[in-house]
């Protein structure tokens, strides 16, 4: 089993002046290497979360230890130099004027000399398949585009962990498709630890495992197969189970024999092409 790159040991957070808790208990690990997707409808506590990975929150109670160092004021620059963050707005993330000056500005923050900056611009352009749009101006890249850059300065700095805070909830599905897929190459390229914050669950269908949170409370924790059979409870946690999903339960339920494991969309598709139906 591999090691433990984050462990969250049961915290609470409440933001100054309320009596609400926006984490209540909330124990989590994250494996090297893993993606982990955290699902949640609005105000359950994702946002809290991730900016409490970033540093800008501290646990009221419990610990939380990302790569070996735990969350203080005094770790925090060594902890957000190994978690790197994707946002949702891909045009509020761009902060050069072309987009290898956008990927080289948080490594001429960080002081890398320039030599070695210019080969890990191209080389972390190179990885989103970016490249060909090094002296591109930003307004002229679409969404998905403009979001592979911001990966490309995320991992310019060579992280360990990458943490998507609804990277692709503004993007077309074509865009969101080409950022998902980026992830999956870099995360099994380099055992990239992937962290995706979303309240889409079709874009957690791609990770390893999800946690639900509810509340500020994590209500379940399993592979997407094991949280796709929630359904019912899911739709009830304000959560919109993806179309294949539904559709696989559906057909099962008229008596079609479909795989019972989780299908995407394209899965389906091929399995409905394929099978011997036995109606
Ligand atoms: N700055 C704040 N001050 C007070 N309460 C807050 C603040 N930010 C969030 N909250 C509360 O904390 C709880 C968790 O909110 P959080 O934003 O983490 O949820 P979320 O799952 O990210 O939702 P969303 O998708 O709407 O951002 C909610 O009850 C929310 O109202």
């Amino acid at each position: 089993m591999k090691e433990n790159i984050i462990s969250i040991n049961h915290v609470h957070f409440r933001y100054p002046g309320q009596t609400v808790y926006a984490l209540k208990d909330v124990s989590l690990n994250v494996a090297k290497g893993e993606w982990l997707a955290i699902v949640g409808h609005n105000g359950s506590g994702k946002s809290t979360l991730a900016k409490m990975l970033n540093g800008l929150h501290y646990p009221e109670e419990g610990q939380v230890t990302i790569c070996n160092f735990p969350l203080k004021d005094e770790f925090v620059w060594d902890i957000r130099r190994r978690l790197g963050m994707v946002f949702q707005n891909p045009d509020n993330q761009f902060v050069g004027t072309t987009v290898q000056d956008d990927v080289a500005f948080g490594l001429e923050n960080n002081g890398i000399p320039h030599e070695v900056m210019v080969e890990r611009v191209k080389a972390s352009l190179q990885r989103v398949g970016m490249l060909d749009f090094l002296n591109q101006e930003p307004h002229h890249l679409s969404g998905g585009q403009k979001q592979r850059v911001a990966i490309a300065g995320v991992i310019a700095l060579q992280p360990d962990i990458i943490l998507l805070d609804e990277a692709t909830s503004m993007l077309d599905p074509r865009g969101r498709e080409e950022v998902l897929r980026t992830v999956r190459q870099l995360k099994e390229e380099q055992d990239l630890t992937v962290i995706s914050i979303t309240h889409d669950l079709e874009e957690a269908s791609r990770a390893d495992r999800i946690i639900v949170l509810n509340k500020g409370s994590v209500y379940r924790e399993g592979t997407p197969e094991e949280i796709f059979q929630l359904n019912e409870e899911l739709i009830k946690l304000g959560l919109d189970v993806p179309f294949p999903v539904k559709l696989s339960e559906i057909l099962r339920l008229q008596d079609f024999e479909i795989a019972s494991n989780y299908l995407s969309e394209e899965e389906l598709v091929r399995e409905l092409w394929t099978s011997n139906f036995k109606k």
